[in-house]
């Protein structure tokens, strides 16, 4: 079916269904996209579901812009696989499965079924000095990134999420969005919780890897001057998924930001991706306009890990009951308005 076609098929059938129409609101949009993704009008409920949450350390660490050490990536990585941090709560909540990436951690894990290894390094270099990567490292994170997705698709995934883990990430995702042609005055903030003073650090520094980096050529130069393995793991990802047309969820501001890669890379990702939440992190919110997506939640979250995403699954799947399962005016029995 041509995909206009579909489009109008589907928005004939969430307007015959026994409310007011457009009354659903977003879930109608979300029902109508999951239609789009799965090119039927009645989408399925994906029974198996997955958050990749993104590991990698980031060496402008060593410039005080986190309040926490960066061995913290580590632990929280060992805590993903011991099923005691946010993201596993949430995850069992919604039946969605955790596979934690090692892209680019300074630590040698132990094996773990659940631990993807695709190190491209150990940490990247401090940006604010030189570049974080080389132009080969980068392109390989972005195909590390696609096998993970072509991992998602062979395991059966059919609903995925977008997670962060890595002491340094707001530092590295606000300098990405400025490289992308984003002001550093309305994203720069907080990340975890850091201090006013820590603060106006982590602005020089930044200001400090834009001025020595310019200009950039295109988002891999971007990835490779100011960026991560894990964002760049996370942007590979999110671009494969949508070529195997997997529905991807992304969460947080550090997940937007490689979102924003993927997006400049390949406009068509939009198509397939979700946005989870808002998170309380300022620049968030700028960089969903730019992409045109609406959060499914907005909790004053501002955790990462994939927290928000998988939280939104349980809206999505609302979406796609509603769709499927909602009675008629006809099959009910039910007089229609006038509405037009
Ligand atoms: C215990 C702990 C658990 C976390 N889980 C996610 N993050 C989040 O915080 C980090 C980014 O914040 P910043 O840029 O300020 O370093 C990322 O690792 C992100 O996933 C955590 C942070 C901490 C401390
Ligand atoms: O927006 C997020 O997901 C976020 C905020 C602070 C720290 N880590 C992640």
């Amino acid at each position: 079916m041509a995909k206009k076609d579909l489009e109008n098929k589907i928005k004939e059938r969430l307007n015959s269904l026994t409310k007011p129409k457009g009354s659903l609101g977003f879930l109608e949009d979300i029902a109508l996209k999951m239609g789009k993704i799965q090119g039927k009008v009645l989408p399925n409920l994906p029974e198996k579901k997955a958050v990749f949450v993104f590991a990698g350390d980031h060496g402008v660490t060593e410039e005080g812009v986190s309040a926490y050490p960066k061995e913290v990536t580590a632990q929280m990585v060992l805590n993903f696989l011991n099923g005691g941090a946010a993201i596993n709560v949430f995850s069992r909540h919604v039946g969605s499965e955790v596979y934690v990436i090692d892209a680019g951690v300074d630590y040698d894990f132990p094996a773990h079924e659940r631990l993807l290894n695709k190190k491209v390094g150990k940490g990247t270099k401090n940006f604010s000095k030189e570049p974080a990567m080389t132009r080969e490292e980068a392109e390989k994170s972005i195909e590390y990134g696609k096998e993970i997705a072509r991992f998602a698709k062979e395991k059966g995934f059919e609903l995925v999420a977008v997670g962060d883990m890595g002491i340094g990430n707001t530092t590295t995702a606000t300098t990405i969005a400025i490289a992308l042609g984003h002001n550093l005055s309305e994203l720069i903030d907080i990340g975890t919780v850091i201090t006013g003073q820590q603060l106006e650090k982590k602005e020089a520094v930044v200001r400090q890897a834009i001025s020595i980096h310019e200009p950039f050529m295109d988002p891999i130069d971007v990835l490779s001057k100011v960026g991560s393995y894990c964002l760049g793991e996370m942007a590979g990802f999110i671009l494969e998924c949508a070529q195997l047309n997997i529905p991807v969820v992304i969460d947080g501001f550090p997940t937007t930001a490689a979102a924003l890669i993927a997006a400049q890379l390949n406009p068509e990702v939009l198509d397939c991706m979700f946005a989870g939440h808002c998170s309380k992190v300022k620049g968030h919110r700028v960089l969903l306009d730019a992409l045109n997506l609406r959060p499914i939640l907005d909790l004053d979250m501002r955790l990462g890990e994939g927290t928000g995403a998988v939280l939104s699954f349980s809206i999505i799947e609302a979406a796609i009951k509603m769709i499927n399962e909602m009675a008629t005016f006809d099959d009910a029995n039910v007089s229609k308005g006038k509405e037009k």
